[in-house]
C-alpha cells in the first residue's frame, strides 16, 4: 500500500479526549505475566510500582497478546520477540513477519525464482555458496528448517559447493542445544555430499560473541566472525563442528552456546575448508534485521572503517530479507520484507506531536528503528529527538543487571519536565537482557531496577499532569525455567538439574494506563479480550487526543460518562 496523500495524514481530533497532555510510553522489554512462583523473576523481585499499576485492573490494567499470529508470526507456538513486538506496537496493525514470509517463499518455491536468488546463482558454476546465520529453531532470527530448505533448494538449483558458517544460539533456545543442531547440520551436509554436492561446515561461534552484535554496540563481535568466515582464521581449528563444540566445552567450565568462541573447520592439511573468496556467493540466512545489519555493512560497503577487513572478497551477497529499507541494506535479498508503512510515529509527527525516544544501545533501535517499521532515522528533526545511552560493552548483563535503567529513567524524566515533548517513549531492557543470561538472581535485580525507572517516569508524569502507558513487548523474565506444559512444573535435565529458560515466552504482557491527565471516564474496553500489541498504537493516539486511522487495530480504551 502506498502512503496516503498529504491530507490523509491528518488525524481527526478525538471527540472526547483533549490534546496537550504529555504521554509517557514505557516498554518493559521481556516482561510478561505468568504463574507467581520462585522461577518468576518479576514476581520474586520487589516491584512496588508495577504492582501498584496492577491494582487498576480491569479498567486501567489488563493483559494483551504478544506472541504468535497476534504479532504476525506463523503459529501460536511462536514466542514473541522485540522486532515483531515493537513493529506491532508502532505500526498499529499486524503484518506477516519475516518468519512467515520466508516460510511462504520456500513452500511455494518462489524464493528460487526471485532476482535475489538468481544473483546468487550466478556464482554457482565456479564459486562456493556460503550460508551464514543462526543455527536454531527459535524462530526469532532464523529457523533451522528454513536453512535446510535453502541448502537443499540451492543444491537442486545448481549449487555445487556449499559452506555453512553456523552461529550457535542458546538464547532463543535452551543452552546446550547447539550440540543437537550441529549434529543435525552435519547429517544434512553429509546427505548433500552423497548427492554429489561438496557441502561442509566452514566456521562457527556463539551468536553473542561472534557476528550477531546489534546497533553498533561492539564491532569486535563482527570482526571475530569476519576473521573466521571470510579470512578462514580463528584461534580454534577443528575437523568438525561437533568436535569443536565438545572440545571448547570441555576446555571451559563456563562454556555456553551464546558465547562459544570462534572456530574454523580445517582439512587434513590444516587448511580452512571455507574462507569466502572472490567469485563466491554469500547469503545471510537470518530473517530478522537487527543482528545482521552490521555484518551486511561489512560484506557490502566499499567504504568501511569499523575494523580492518584485511581482504574484501568480490562476492554476490544477498540477505534472506532486506534488513534496512531506508539504507537499502543489503541491496540484494531473497525474500521481500514486510512493508510496514504509515506507522504511528510517522502519523504523529505529521500531526505535530513532538516525540522523545530513548533507550540504551542494546535496545535503542527497538524504540526507534523497529518502532518505525524497520526504518532508520528521524521523520522530522524539528519535532523528534532520539537519545541513545551507550550500553556497557563486552559483558554479559548478569554482571551488571542494573544496566542503564536509571539513566534512561532520568533522561525520560528530564524530557517530560522540559515541556518540550508531547510523547516520551522509552524501552527498559533489564528484564529481557538479563533474563537471556538465565541467571535468576541477577534477573530479579534487573526487574527491580526497571521498576525503579518506571517510578521515576511516572513521578515526572505526575508533576506535569500527564498520562502514562506502560506495557511490554513480549515475555521473558516472568518465566526462567522450561516447564512441563501439562503440569507447569519445571523440567529436569538428565543430571536432575532444572532446565533454565534463557528465551522469551508465549505469555501475555501487561498494559497499564493512568496519570493525572487521564480523563476520568477513560477505561479499557471489555469487548477486546484478545487485544494484542497491535492495539496499542490506536490507544496511544487516542490518549494524545487523536482518532486513529480506520485500518489500525482498534483502540483498547473507551470513554464513558463519569
Ligand atoms: O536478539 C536477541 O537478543 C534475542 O534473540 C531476542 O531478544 P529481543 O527480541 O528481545 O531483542
Ligand atoms: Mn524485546
Ligand atoms: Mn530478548
Amino acid at each position: 500500500m502506498n502512503g496516503p496523500s498529504s491530507n490523509d495524514w491528518v488525524l481527526p481530533a478525538h471527540p472526547k479526549l483533549l490534546k496537550g497532555k504529555t504521554l509517557a510510553v514505557i516498554v518493559l522489554d521481556g516482561w510478561g505475566e505468568q504463574v507467581p512462583d520462585q522461577y518468576n523473576a518479576i514476581h520474586v523481585a520487589s516491584t512496588p510500582t508495577m504492582d501498584s499499576l496492577k491494582e487498576g485492573a480491569p479498567e486501567h490494567w489488563r493483559l494483551i497478546r504478544a506472541h504468535g499470529p497476534a504479532v504476525g508470526l506463523p503459529s501460536e507456538d511462536d514466542m514473541g520477540n522485540s522486532e515483531v513486538g515493537h513493529n506491532a506496537l508502532g505500526a498499529g496493525r499486524i503484518f506477516a513477519q519475516g518468519a512467515k514470509l520466508v516460510d511462504h517463499a520456500l513452500e511455494t518455491g518462489k524464493i528460487f525464482e526471485g532476482a535475489g536468488f538468481k544473483y546468487i546463482q550466478e556464482c554457482f558454476s565456479d564459486g562456493t555458496l556460503h550460508l551464514i546465520g543462526l543455527l536454531s529453531d527459535g524462530g526469532v532470527h532464523s529457523r533451522y528448517d528454513q536453512l535446510q530448505a535453502l541448502m537443499r533448494g540451492s543444491a537442486a538449483h545448481g549449487a555445487k559447493r556449499i559452506r555453512v558458517h553456523a552461529l550457535t544460539d542458546g538464547r532463543d533456545v535452551l543452552d546446550g542445544s547447539s550440540f543437537h543442531f550441529m549434529e543435525q547440520l552435519e547429517k544434512d551436509l553429509e546427505e548433500l555430499r552423497k548427492q554429489g554436492v561438496d557441502a561442509l561446515l566452514a566456521s562457527g561461534g556463539g551468536r553473542m560473541y561472534v557476528t550477531m552484535d546489534r546497533y553498533e554496540n561492539d564491532w569486535n563481535v563482527v570482526k571475530r566472525g569476519w576473521d573466521a568466515q571470510v579470512l578462514g582464521e580463528a584461534p580454534n581449528k577443528f575437523k568438525s563442528g561437533l568436535e569443536a563444540l565438545k572440545h571448547l566445552k570441555a576446555a571451559n567450565p563456563k562454556f555456553n552456546d551464546q558465547y562459544c568462541p570462534p572456530f574454523v573447520i580445517i582439512d587434513d592439511s590444516g587448511k580452512a575448508v571455507g574462507p569466502i573468496l572472490d567469485g563466491d556467493a554469500v547469503v545471510t540466512f537470518n530473517f530478522r534485521a537487527d543482528r545482521m545489519i552490521m555484518l551486511a555493512k561489512a560484506l557490502e560497503y566499499e567504504d568501511f572503517d569499523k575494523f580492518d577487513r584485511v581482504r574484501v572478497p568480490k562476492i554476490n551477497y544477498a540477505g534472506m530479507l532486506q534488513y534496512d529499507g531506508e539504507l537499502k541494506l543489503p541491496s540484494r535479498y531473497l525474500v521481500n520484507p514486510p512493508e510496514i508503512d504509515r506507522t504511528s510515529g510517522e502519523y504523529l509527527v505529521k500531526n505535530g506531536v513532538r516525540t522523545y525516544a530513548c533507550s540504551e544501545t542494546v535496545k535503542f533501535g527497538h524504540v526507534t528503528f523497529f518502532w518505525n517499521g524497520n526504518r532508520s532515522g528521524l521523520f522530522d528533526e524539528n519535532l523528534e529527538c532520539y537519545y541513545e545511552i551507550p550500553s556497557d560493552q563486552g559483558i554479559t548483563f548478569n554482571e551488571q543487571p542494573l544496566m542503564k535503567a536509571l539513566e534512561i529513567g532520568e533522561k525520560a524524566r528530564d524530557a517530560i519536565l522540559s515541556g518540550k515533548y508531547d510523547q516520551v517513549r522509552v524501552n527498559l531492557p533489564n528484564g529481557d537482557m538479563v533474563g537471556h543470561t538465565g541467571d535468576i538472581k541477577a534477573t530479579i535485580i534487573a526487574c527491580e531496577a526497571a521498576d525503579k525507572a518506571v517510578k521515576m517516569i511516572l513521578d515526572a508524569i505526575d508533576q506535569v499532569g500527564g498520562i502514562y502507558l506502560v506495557t511490554a513487548d513480549h515475555g521473558n523474565a516472568e518465566d526462567m525455567v522450561k516447564r512441563n506444559p501439562k503440569t507447569a512444573q519445571p523440567l529436569l535435565d538428565k543430571n536432575g538439574n532444572i532446565q533454565i529458560l534463557t528465551s522469551h515466552t508465549c505469555w501475555p504482557v501487561p498494559i497499564a494506563i493512568g496519570g493525572p491527565g487521564l480523563s476520568p471516564g477513560v477505561r479499557f474496553r471489555a469487548d477486546l479480550p484478545d487485544g494484542g500489541l497491535a492495539n496499542v498504537a490506536a490507544t496511544m493516539m487516542n490518549l494524545l487526543g487523536f482518532e486513529a486511522p480506520a485500518d489500525y487495530e482498534p483502540s483498547l480504551i473507551e470513554v464513558v460518562e463519569s
